[in-house]
């Protein structure tokens, strides 16, 4: 080692301060890292909270204590666990509650919450693309199911459950192209958006929206180019450029952005409307006169490290979950009106 780290006095230790509260995140090894940074870590310590993992496969209750848990595991055995550990300690808040993600882990009825947001919030145009859901093959070619749908069309997986293959999606042109696909899945319209889509990161009550590529718009002659392929597959996005070879790299930079109100509002609505706290939303701006908003896709706790300064809203929202608690524990105990913080 060279002599200036030696001719150092050594930094007096520093004492981080006490941990008061202690938040235990259950997810998949291979996710982990897109939320669970060392920042993140590190902003929590320094604001009195500690992140400790949970191992799923031991029983809940003989963990922590814990002041909240958060938590991306869907199967049927974490359910019985979050069930039990709530029924034990229920003044643990637990984000986000299982049966409210079920709803976004099927893709026939991931969207019906943007008719309910209609109706509710005081949004503009906003709705989500046609579609059916297909059960089995028959289906497929049954012109009673796939007749009223108007081509292109993309084919997505009908369940989400973390997995590569539930990403993998086809653009079909035309009829023919239906034969390759294996249910079951959605048939959802393909709307023309310019190529870029806006991905809206909805934590607690901060919704932020970043500017993404996206498939390119899919022009009228395509569908009637009978020598092109029917169908394309693809696996995200970045994939593109080999489905469409025009594709300019450069696209949607400039887009303008949808109004900040817009995005606040659909972001709480969709909050409040699915009962979830953790989650990001696609959506697009139709390219057709009037530029109608649609809803394309909902994922429940996303990879949060790719919005810049997740970390600071990550804390707000732990530590806001966990005053919350505390209130409503105290509220409780002096027999008033439990405080909310959702
Ligand atoms: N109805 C649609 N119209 C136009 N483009 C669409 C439509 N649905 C999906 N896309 C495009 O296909 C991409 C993948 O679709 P989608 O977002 O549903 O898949 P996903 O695998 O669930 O994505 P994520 O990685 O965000 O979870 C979108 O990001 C968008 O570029
Ligand atoms: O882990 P599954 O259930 O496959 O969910 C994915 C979501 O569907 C994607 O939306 C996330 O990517 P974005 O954060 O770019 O939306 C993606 O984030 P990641 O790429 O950081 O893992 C995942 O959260
Ligand atoms: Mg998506
Ligand atoms: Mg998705």
């Amino acid at each position: 080692m060279g002599g200036m780290a030696a001719e150092q006095e050594a930094p007096a230790p520093t004492r981080s301060p006490p941990h008061t509260y202690t938040i235990g995140y259950a997810m998949q090894p291979d996710k982990l890292d897109t939320v669970i940074q060392p920042s993140l870590v590190a902003l929590a310590a320094e604001r009195g909270m500690r992140l400790v993992a949970v191992d799923p496969s031991r029983p809940l209750v003989d963990q922590g204590p814990f002041h909240l848990l958060i938590h991306k595991l869907y199967d049927e055995a974490w359910r019985a666990q979050l069930e039990a550990f709530s029924a034990a300690h229920p003044a643990v808040p637990v984000v986000d509650p299982p049966a409210a993600i079920g709803r976004l882990l099927d893709r026939g009825s991931m969207l019906d919450v943007v008719s309910e947001l209609n109706a509710t919030v005081r949004v503009g145009s906003l709705g989500a693309p046609r579609q059916v859901a297909i059960d089995d093959a028959a289906s497929l070619t049954d012109p009673g199911v796939v007749g009223a749908l108007q081509f292109p069309l993309i084919a997505k997986p009908l369940d989400v459950d973390g997995s590569v293959s539930s990403h993998a999606m086809s653009l079909i042109y035309r009829r023919a192209g239906l034969s390759v696909l294996h249910p079951p899945l959605v048939l959802q319209e393909f709307v023309n958006h310019g190529g870029v889509l806006f991905k809206i990161y909805v934590i607690g009550g901060h919704a932020t929206c970043v500017r993404r590529r996206s498939l390119p718009d899919v022009p009228a002659e395509r569908l009637l180019h009978l020598e092109g392929d029917a169908s394309v597959p693809f696996h995200n996005v970045s994939s593109l450029t080999t489905v469409h070879a025009d594709t300019d790299d450069d696209v949607g930079d400039d887009a303008e952005m949808p109004p900040p109100g817009f995005v606040e509002e659909v972001g709480r609505g969709l909050r409040r409307a699915l009962g979830l706290q953790l989650f990001n939303f696609d959506m697009i701006r139709g390219r057709k006169a009037g530029g109608q908003y649609f809803i394309i896709d909902i994922n429940y706790f996303p990879g949060f490290n790719k919005l810049p300064g997740y970390e600071i809203a990550l804390t707000d929202f732990f530590d806001e979950m966990i005053r919350g608690a505390a209130a409503a524990t105290r509220d409780e105990a002096n027999g008033t009106q439990a405080s909310n913080v959702v």
